[in-house]
């Protein structure tokens, strides 16, 4: 076992080591493997958004005999889960899409297989990667991280039920071994409860005092640090090299039997505290020069600790202090979620020690999949819609991952030969009492209040950045202020302006207006006087109407009467044409007769003429 000050932690510190003898590899999303979360060129700037996968678990025993009604269905081929809400008396269904959806019926290889694999390629391309289970208690975190609790494998085989990190390991040392890969393994576990950090790989202490220890004592908390470069690190945090998957698991259940549990009415064996898994490897690699190369990849696998209803899981006194703590850290985990998606300048990641190890892979450089986990059941759907919100708000994160810088075999070497020198000075001192040396309570003392003051320095610092910070952000504040108080004297001397060219527009309109008014008084004058014009002329128009009405039957009369004397002028016109032939023919025939007797007469008077003319001739003869 291998126990160092500055162990590497949950966040990517290797990646910020030694500067100077690191060089870069060719590409660093050249590894990006099958996985859904390759990363293109042009993701490195824009970022690769939190991938989350939702899983249902299926009724228990218990709630199948109770007939508990189910109240969530999932399509894992249109990657949904839908909740059915019943709310005064409507069906409400709400739908929420993730990056995956496995139901109840899913198996633990699938989950795998589908999801995780992928993931496993990429932290052996030299990526650091976070996977985690988010979830109400009792909906399958351990479940889908650890297991069923079937360790055994049987025949070289992994159980049915093995989890994701049972799996991970296995697919690790497969493909490293399937190619003849040299290379170095080191795992560390450590739990975090109630905002204390223990390590769960540590050597149980001796018990020097004659009466037992409770459980819970004999966890020594260690301290979070920051490493100066915007990281954090576990100091003293065991990091156990590792040679094979079997030595992996024998560590898992270690580690995961020291793990604080307990019974709550919605979980017989509840986790009460988070847990982190981290799986560090080192594969040497040659360049085309054959240069040996050192390719880090991390993987974390954190299982964190129910998001919990206090009242409904039944948790009493240091239980519900418990539950309030668990659900500090992920109130705080929900609110980096929140400022991280609404890209609002302050994340307040430093709220909570969870949010700290886990800064990374919230945001970060790391390739991060969150596991949200549900139950089907109608008495769990307030956290069941609570859980939807929060890993559909995750959904949208956006990480910068990038490849660990590669380090040259000789820099690794060069860093571990100090080391051994530090730590061969150590045990010379201590073998040759060559040091300062003092009685083991003092000793014990001492460390104790060093720890703490640590701590308190810790603790100061943090007090001291978030006051920095604080003052920056007055600072800005108070710019700001001035800025906006400048501008406020131009707008209101130019407002004393305004008002005051208002102030002549106004006299000008009130002028105006009196004008107006006096004239609106002539033409309401002129507007009655047209008024009562207009109703004369409406009388006068009536009785013209009346006369012209009458006229009109009089002229109908007419018209009837010149109609009958057009009539009785055609009958008489008819009559006169008759009497003027008639009177034609009449005279023509007087004529005739005249002329007749005017000839008869004429012959006649003629005769008589000659007859005188004889006679007197026959006078004047006589005589
Ligand atoms: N997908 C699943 N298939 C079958 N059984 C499951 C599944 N998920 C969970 N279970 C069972 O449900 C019970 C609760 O699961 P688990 O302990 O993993 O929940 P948890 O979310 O880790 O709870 P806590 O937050 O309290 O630790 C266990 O008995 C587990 O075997």
């Amino acid at each position: 076992m291998e126990k160092r000050g500055g162990t590497p932690s949950p966040s990517p510190r290797s990646t910020e080591k030694s500067g100077k003898d690191l060089t870069r590899s060719g590409d660093a999303n050249g590894g990006a493997s099958a996985g859904g979360n390759a990363t293109p060129k042009g993701d490195k700037e824009k970022g690769v958004n939190v991938q989350v996968i939702l899983r249902c678990r299926p009724l228990s025993e218990d709630e199948t005999k109770g007939n508990t009604p189910v109240v969530i269905s999932c399509n894992e081929r249109r990657r949904e889960v839908a909740a059915t809400q019943v709310i005064a008396n409507k069906q409400i269904d709400r739908t929420f899409a993730f990056d995956k959806v496995f139901g109840p019926s899913s198996k633990q290889k699938d989950l795998f297989e589908q999801s995780i694999s992928p993931i496993v390629h990429e932290v052996l391309e030299g990526y650091n990667c976070t996977i985690f289970a988010y979830g109400q208690t009792g909906t399958g975190k351990t479940y889908t991280m650890e297991g069923g609790g079937t360790r055994k494998a049987k025949s070289g085989e992994l159980p049915t039920d093995a989890g994701v990190i049972p799996r991970s390991v296995r697919q690790i040392f497969d493909i490293l071994e399937a190619q003849c890969a040299e290379y170095s393994m080191k795992v560390t576990f450590l739990e975090l409860y109630n905002e204390e950090i223990t390590d769960l790989l540590a050597p149980d202490e001796p018990r020097f005092p004659v009466l037992p220890v409770p459980e819970d004592k004999n966890k020594k908390p260690i301290a979070l640090m920051e490493d100066g470069k915007g990281g954090v690190f576990v100091r003293g945090l065991e990091e156990e090299v590792v040679y094979s998957a079997g030595e992996i698991y024998k560590i898992l259940d270690k580690g995961s039997a020291k793990r604080r549990t307990a019974e709550t009415l919605l979980n017989k064996q509840s986790s009460r505290s988070h847990s982190i898994f981290s799986i560090t490897i080192h594969i040497k690699e040659l360049t085309h020069e054959s240069e040996e190369m050192i390719k880090i990849g991390k993987l974390n696998l954190v299982d964190l600790a129910g998001s919990e209803n206090i009242s409904r899981s039944g948790a009493r006194d240091g239980r519900a202090r418990e539950a309030g703590e668990i659900n500090k850290s992920l109130l705080t985990l929900g609110r980096v979620i929140n400022a991280l998606v609404e890209h609002s300048g302050h994340v307040p990641y430093r709220d909570s020690k969870l949010t700290r190890l886990l800064r990374d892979s919230l945001g970060g450089k790391t390739k991060t999949c969150i596991i949200a986990t549900i139950s089907p059941s109608v008495y769990c759907l307030e956290e069941t819609l609570s859980t939807l919100d929060y890993a559909h708000r995750a959904k949208n994160i956006r990480n910068k991952p990038e490849v660990n810088q590669k380090m040259m075999k000789s820099a690794v070497i060069k860093d571990l030969y100090s080391e051994i020198d530090r730590l061969k000075q150590e045990v010379f001192a201590a073998r040759e009492k060559n040091g300062i040396y003092i009685p083991r309570e003092r000793y014990l003392q001492e460390e104790a209040e060093k720890k703490a003051m640590t701590e308190k320095i810790e603790k100061l610092g943090v007090d001291l950045e978030a006051r920095d910070k604080q003052l920056v952000e007055l600072k800005e504040l108070y710019d700001a202020q001035m800025l906006l108080s400048a501008e406020l004297g131009e707008k209101l001397e130019k407002t004393q302006k305004d008002l005051e060219d208002t102030r002549h527009a106004l006299h000008d309109l009130e002028e105006k207006y009196s004008e107006a008014k006096s004239t609106i008084k002539e033409k309401e004058f002129v507007i009655s006087n047209l008024q009562n014009s207009e109703k004369s002329l409406v009388d006068c128009a009536y009785n013209l109407r009346a006369e012209l009405e009458n006229a009109a039957a009089d002229v109908s009369g007419l018209f009837s009467k010149i109609e009958r004397k057009d009539k009785i002028e055609d009958g008489n016109r008819s009559l006169v044409q008759r009497f003027r032939s008639q009177l034609t023919q009449e005279l023509d025939a007087l004529h005739k007769t005249v002329s007749t007797s005017v000839m008869q007469q004429e012959d006649h008077l003629k005769e008589m003429e000659d007859d005188m003319q004889s006679f007197v001739s026959s006078k004047d003869e006589a005589i």
